[in-house]
């Protein structure tokens, strides 16, 4: 699965860098229409992370690939997802942990740590397999700042 060929997300800024890493969880979705998903239940996921920006920090990079891989391995393996009331929710549809919502918490945290840098780069995209046959893509919407009107 890692060195997997992933679809690719248009930008024009000058760098893009990709992280894989994956990482063991459990999760339930808490929806009635969720079916075998209801009960407890774990995977491996596989992630790949895109960021891209224009600068380079003082070591010649986007963004360390380690600190991308740290933020979300640390945080997430051999975890219930569920029990991370930060990032999810047993109440709000959009905050159950379901692929799409784990994908867009991936860019969210990832995006909150590359906010503080001095490069300022951009996540772009989150690629998310939750099992062999099923993943999801998380394009996050570009947003205008007064420098940066991509
Ligand atoms: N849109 C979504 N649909 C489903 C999600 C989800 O996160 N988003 N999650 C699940 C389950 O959690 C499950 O882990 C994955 O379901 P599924 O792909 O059906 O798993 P299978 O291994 O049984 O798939 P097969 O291809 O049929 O073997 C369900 N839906
Ligand atoms: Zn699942």
């Amino acid at each position: 699965m890692l060195q997997q060929i992933y679809p690719s997300v248009a930008h024009d800024y000058s760098y893009e860098l990709n992280k894989d890493f994956q990482f063991a969880a459990a999760h339930y979705v808490p929806s009635e229409d969720a079916g075998k998903c209801r009960q407890m239940h774990g995977h491996t996921y596989y992630a790949n992370v895109t960021v891209a920006g224009d600068e380079l920090d003082r070591s010649g990079f986007l963004v360390n690939f380690a600190i991308i891989k740290r933020l979300i391995h640390d945080r997430f393996d051999h975890s219930l997802l569920n029990d991370d009331t930060e990032s999810f929710s047993d109440e709000l549809p959009e905050r159950f942990p379901t692929t799409e919502v784990v994908a867009r918490t991936i860019a969210e945290l990832v995006q909150s740590y590359l906010d503080g840098t001095a490069n300022r780069p951009h996540v772009v995209q989150v690629f998310l397999r939750e099992t062999p046959t099923s993943y999801c893509l998380y394009r996050p919407k570009r947003k205008a700042a007064v420098n940066d009107e991509r």
